[in-house]
């Protein structure tokens, strides 16, 4: 037998394992690197966190990224050399992490690697006959395995669209195994570039489970706040937009895309909400006079009112009338975000850092959740629940 095989048959056997989790999300700012303790699997498995890090990305790291990132037209050479680029990357953010808190890589069994998305394109946004949902991360996982020894699980998203999902949002599978509750009807919130939310309900039957993306979270403020404030690359503490005024027509505006009207659940990305997205919806409404902060204002509490009014919608549609929210995601942090949210939805707002989880950690901790299941979980049943296929996801590379 392979060694690398034997080594993987003899992780999945283990009653726990060390996972580390990674998470490279649409705001660019990062990898977020979870190191986690996984025991069990499916729906008794528990986590500790163990250590949380995000290494920061330079502006050179950005801007190689942003030369393809969500773009219609790209230097096609280019995609494949990051493609192998950001793996050697993440393998020596990783290398360097692991030094710093004194971890061997012998001590981990798995790495999970989201990668960086550069295409989301869920057939509801390409519209292209003969073709299905599509999206691309990259940062090869064979690189991060080749480079830090350590058996590695990536590209989670495409089997997901494979048995038929959009390959977002998977947020739902590491929610239900570790965050939800009988007795509680609980909403888990993510304020990332893309806002997101799962609903786990107080049954826990899994068949009930729900998940989808609502629209932009911060990516337009963060796009818009580039923008208009060169070398801020977000709007601290909503400092700017707190001292604009929200435009009703602006708002009109944004509200008109057609992503709003599709049926839950539904994915999105930067390749709709970006800043020409905000341009023309000012072009189209006579606003290109709004100062910066009132538009920042008004791109704030667009995010607040489409994320409140999808929790709201998809509830009613399902007879939910009680929940409670737990937050994770960088919005978090953004307080006017936040208060319109509390204004907007009827209901007890915590962050998940109440369920033992830090929101900032979450996403990356998820990844090793899902990493866990591909080795030695998988049959959960989620039943014909929309936008759940009942997979376990990710691709194996080994170290040699
Ligand atoms: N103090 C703060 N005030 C306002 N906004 C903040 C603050 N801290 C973080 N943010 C926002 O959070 C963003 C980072 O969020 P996060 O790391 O969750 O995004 P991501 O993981 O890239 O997104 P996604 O979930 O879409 O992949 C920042 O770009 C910024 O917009
Ligand atoms: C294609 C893609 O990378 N989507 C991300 C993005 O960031 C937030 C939202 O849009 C979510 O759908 C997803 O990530 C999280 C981790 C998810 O799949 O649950």
């Amino acid at each position: 037998m392979n060694d690398n095989i034997a080594r993987l048959y003899q992780i999945a056997g283990k009653p726990e394992r060390h996972i580390i989790g990674l998470m490279s999300g649409t705001s660019l700012d990062g990898l977020d690197i979870a190191y986690c303790q996984v025991r069990g699997e499916g729906e008794s498995t528990a986590v500790s966190l163990l250590r949380f890090a995000t290494v920061p990305y330079t502006d050179d790291v950005k801007a190689r990224i942003r030369e393809i990132f969500a773009r219609q037209l790209v230097d096609f050479p280019l995609v494949a050399m990051l493609n192998e680029w950001l793996g050697e990357l993440h393998a020596s953010m990783i290398l360097a992490t692991l030094a710093e808190w004194g971890v061997a890589p012998a001590e981990v069994d798995l790495i999970a690697s989201h990668g960086q998305t550069v295409m989301h394109a869920p057939k509801s946004l390409h519209g292209r006959e003969g073709y299905g949902n599509a999206t691309l991360q990259i940062g090869d996982g064979d690189h991060i395995a080749v480079k830090t020894g350590i058996i590695t699980i990536s590209d989670f998203r495409q089997k997901h669209i494979a048995a038929g999902g959009e390959g977002a949002p998977l947020a739902v599978y590491g929610d239900f195994y570790i965050l939800g509750k009988v007795g509680e009807n609980r909403i888990l919130m993510n304020l990332g570039g893309i806002a997101n939310f799962t609903y786990l309900p107080a049954s826990m039957n899994a068949h009930e489970v729900f998940v989808t993306d609502t629209g932009p979270g911060n990516t337009l403020l963060d796009a818009c706040t580039r923008r208009f404030f060169p070398g801020s690359d977000y709007d601290k503490d909503a400092a700017h937009a707190l001292r604009g005024a929200v435009s009703d027509t602006l708002l009109a505006a944004l509200m008109a895309s057609a992503f709003f009207r599709e049926p839950f659940p539904k994915t999105t990305g930067p390749e709709l909400f970006n800043v020409d997205y905000v341009l023309q919806a000012q072009a189209a409404s006579g606003t290109q006079d709004l100062s910066p902060e009132d538009v920042l204002a008004t791109l704030t509490h667009f995010s607040a009112r489409t994320i409140a009014a999808a929790v709201l919608t998809a509830t009613a549609g399902m007879q939910i009338d009680t929940f409670d929210v737990y937050m994770s995601g960088g919005g978090m942090h953004n307080p006017l975000l936040v208060d319109t949210l509390r204004q907007l939805l009827p209901c007890r707002f915590r962050p998940t850092d109440d369920l033992g989880i830090l929101g900032d950690a979450k996403e990356a901790v998820l990844f090793a959740v899902l990493a866990n299941e591909t080795v030695s979980g998988g049959h959960s049943d989620f039943g014909r629940r929309l936008g759940v296929p009942s997979v376990a996801m990710g691709k194996i590379s080994l170290p040699s």
